[in-house]
């Protein structure tokens, strides 16, 4: 069956704090500099998510993009938006907030809701001009 990729935007504004808790102030000053303010920063993150799997020969669809964007805004949008990443987040108690790990999280919720079939594809830019990306391979 034609496989082909769909995509959804979206965006959620979020506080963080990037920080290793087993070096020093200095340590974590010297390498995340400005991110390491202990008071927290934000940025208005934009995601694209990429779903790639066979075209339904009936409704013409790899997915249904309303379904997919019920579970952005439910599964992904609701935990992450108008957050502090580090606090409000369980996962980032004990993960770094990086665009990296962002990223991951994302493309591992999605997964946990999207029928196994579909290969998932996460683009996350923190600012306009830094973006991380996951894609799972085939
Ligand atoms: N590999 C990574 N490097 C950095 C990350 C990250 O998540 N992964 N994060 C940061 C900071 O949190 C922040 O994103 C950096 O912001 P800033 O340097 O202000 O980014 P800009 O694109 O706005 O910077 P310009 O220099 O003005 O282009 C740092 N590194
Ligand atoms: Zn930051």
């Amino acid at each position: 069956m034609r496989q082909m990729s769909v995509y959804r935007r979206a965006h959620f504004n979020a506080a963080h704090r990037l920080h290793n808790p087993a070096w020093t102030s200095e340590q974590n000053e010297e390498v995340f500099g400005l991110c390491n303010n202990e008071y927290y920063h934000g940025h208005n993150y934009e995601l694209e998510v990429k779903v790639t799997g066979p075209v339904d020969p009936e409704t013409g669809y790899v997915i249904d993009l309303k379904i997919l964007n019920d579970i952005i805004k439910h599964k992904i949008e609701a935990k992450f938006d108008h957050k502090n990443l580090n606090l409000q987040v369980e996962e980032f108690k004990t993960l770094n907030p990086t665009a990296e790990n962002i990223c991951w999280l994302i493309w591992k919720i999605l997964k946990e809701h999207l029928d196994p079939k579909f290969k998932i594809g996460v683009r996350l830019y923190e600012t306009p001009r830094n973006y991380v990306e996951y894609e799972e391979q085939a």
